[in-house]
C-alpha cells in the first residue's frame, strides 16, 4: 500500500485552493485520479469540490457562534479539535489506498510557523497512515519580487520547512499577474535568487542601521539552500504539469506505481 500526500501551504489568498484543484484537473486530464482533503475550516462552501472536507467534523462559523471566539482562536479550536479525533481522518483516509490526496490547508501560517498542529497531524499521516508526504509552500509572485517581501517570504517559508520536516517544493504563484516587462525580468532573478547579492538590493533600500542584519538574514537564507521557486500559473497546465513531476519525484509516486519485479530465482550454483 502507498499514499501520496501533497500539502499546500502559503499565505492567505496565495492561491492554495486553486492550485489544488488546477492539480486535479491537469491529473484527470492526463487519466490519473487525485482526491482534494479540505482541512481549512472556513473554506467556503461551493467554490471548490473536496472528496474529504473537515467542515464535517467541525467548521469555523459553528465554533465561532458557540465559543463566542474570533476567527483566528476559532481555528486553532477547529484543529485541536481535529487532534483529538483523528481517528475521523483516518476514517475519512481509510478507503484511499494507493492513492493520490491533496491537502488544502489553511492560509493563516501560524498554524505551521508557531504552534505544533501541522506537524502532529503530518506525524500522525506518516506514522500511522503510512503516507509518502511533501509541503509545498506558495508565493505571490507579484509580492516577492519586491526584494523585501522576498526575504520575509523564503524566512516564512523556511520556518514551515522546519517545523514540518517533510521534502519541500517552493512555488511562486499567479506568474500571469507579473505582466510588465522591467518586472518579468526582475521575477526570472527571483526563481533561483542568489540571496547575497540581492543583499545589496535591500540596504539600498533600508536605513544602513538594518544593513549588518539584512546580510545576516540573507546568510541564514542562503545556507539553508532553499531559495528555488517553480512557477505556477493555474490556468497553465504546462506549469501544472511541471510543478506535479517536481512533486512525483520527492513523494516517489511513480516507484511506488511500477509492478514489482519478481524476486530473482536463486541460482543453488551461485550459493
Ligand atoms: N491571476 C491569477 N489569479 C489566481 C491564480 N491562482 C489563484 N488566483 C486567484 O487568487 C484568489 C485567491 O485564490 P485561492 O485559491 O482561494 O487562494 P487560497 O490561498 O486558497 O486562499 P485562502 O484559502 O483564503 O488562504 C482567487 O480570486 C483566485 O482566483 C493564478 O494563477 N492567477
Ligand atoms: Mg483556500
Amino acid at each position: 500500500m502507498s499514499r501520496v500526500g501533497v500539502l499546500v501551504l502559503g499565505p492567505a489568498g496565495a492561491g492554495k485552493s486553486t492550485f489544488c484543484n488546477a492539480i486535479i484537473s491537469h491529473m484527470q486530464s492526463i487519466g490519473r485520479r487525485g482526491h482534494i482533503v479540505n482541512l481549512d475550516p472556513a473554506a467556503e462552501a461551493t467554490k471548490y469540490e473536496f472528496t474529504i472536507d473537515i467542515r464535517d467534523l467541525i467548521s469555523l462559523e459553528d465554533v465561532m457562534e458557540e465559543f463566542g471566539l474570533g476567527p483566528n482562536g476559532s481555528l486553532i479550536y477547529c484543529f485541536e479539535y481535529l487532534l483529538n479525533n483523528l481517528d475521523w481522518l483516518d476514517e475519512e483516509i481509510g478507503d484511499f489506498n494507493d492513492e493520490y490526496l491533496i491537502f488544502d490547508c489553511p492560509g493563516q501560517i501560524e498554524l505551521y510557523t508557531h504552534i505544533p498542529v501541522l506537524p502532529t497531524i503530518v506525524r500522525h499521516l506518516q506514522n500511522q497512515l503510512n503516507f509518502n508526504l511533501c509541503a509545498t509552500y506558495l508565493l505571490e509572485a507579484s509580492f516577492v519580487i519586491d526584494t523585501s517581501k522576498f526575504f520575509s517570504g523564503a524566512l516564512s517559508a523556511m520556518s514551515a520547512m522546519i517545523l514540518l520536516e517533510l521534502p519541500h517544493i517552493n512555488i511562486l504563484s499567479k506568474l500571469d499577474l507579473v505582466k510588465d516587462s522591467h518586472n518579468k525580468k526582475a521575477l526570472k532573478k527571483f526563481l533561483n535568487p542568489d540571496p547575497l547579492l540581492l543583499t545589496d538590493r535591500v540596504n539600498e533600500e533600508t536605513n544602513p542601521k538594518f544593513h549588518k542584519l539584512n546580510e545576516a538574514i540573507a546568510n541564514l537564507v542562503d545556507d539553508f539552500g532553499m531559495v528555488q521557486f517553480l512557477p505556477l500559473e493555474a490556468k497553465n497546465p504546462e506549469s501544472v504539469s511541471t510543478i506535479l513531476s517536481y512533486v512525483d519525484d520527492v513523494t516517489q509516486w511513480a516507484e511506488a506505481q511500477e509492478p514489482k519485479e519478481p524476486n530473482d530465482q536463486i541460482e543453488i550454483d551461485d550459493m
